[in-house]
């Protein structure tokens, strides 16, 4: 279980949040949600681990999940609203670096997002929707207990959410845990918002 304690986090001079407790138990979705500027990618980047809380805590089955750094980031997948890929690499290869990673199969992945026919090709060449496709073929890749997913939707067709969703509910289904943030609907059913 993921629990946060009291969370603040300051960015510059302001606060962005502060007394923010919640839990996430084991098949749980959060939806961030809030208006421009709420705090929602912060918030995604501090449970990350990639921006410390000004105050509070945040524990992972009970202890520290800041105790130890490289078994935080081995148990979380974060998707920012940065796709990250390497322009000059292939689809394949930008996702085969993860796969090294993480273990699991860059080509049964990239199947999962219907980017099989589009393998080969530089990421440069491909559009912003094949871009956010291959970002999320990711979360196909090793199982990982907890995904931050920040918009995964923006750019996608109707046919790519649908796929989403399917990651998302056998993700669930295993006893996977969901924090998303974003403005548009979605496939994340029974999911609990958390407004910041
Ligand atoms: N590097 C930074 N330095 C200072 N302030 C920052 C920094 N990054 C973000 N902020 C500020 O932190 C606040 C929260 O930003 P954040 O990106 O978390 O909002 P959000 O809820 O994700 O917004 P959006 O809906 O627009 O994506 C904003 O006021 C923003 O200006």
């Amino acid at each position: 279980m993921l629990q946060a304690e009291n969370l603040a986090c300051r960015r510059g001079e302001r606060v962005v949040f502060a007394g923010l407790s919640f839990k996430v138990e084991p098949g749980e979705a959060v939806l961030l949600t809030g208006a421009n500027g709420a705090g929602k990618s912060t918030l995604l980047r501090l449970l990350a681990g990639l921006l410390a809380p000004a105050e509070g805590r945040l524990l992972w089955q009970g202890a520290d999940a800041f105790a130890d750094r490289a078994a935080h980031a081995g148990r979380l997948r974060y998707l920012s609203h940065a796709d990250a890929l390497k322009p000059g690499l292939t689809a394949r290869e930008n996702l085969g670096f993860f796969a090294r990673l993480w273990g699991g199969d860059a080509g049964a992945a990239l199947d999962q997002l219907g980017l099989a026919a589009l393998a080969g090709l530089p990421a440069r060449v491909l559009s912003s929707g094949q871009k956010r496709r291959v970002a999320l073929a990711r979360l196909a890749l090793a199982p990982a207990a907890l995904w931050l997913l920040d918009e995964p939707t923006v750019g996608l067709d109707a046919a790519s959410v649908e796929r989403l969703g399917g990651l998302l509910a056998r993700h669930r289904a295993a006893g996977g845990m969901v924090l998303a943030a974003t403005h548009l609907p979605l496939p994340l059913p029974d999911a609990r918002e958390l407004r910041l």
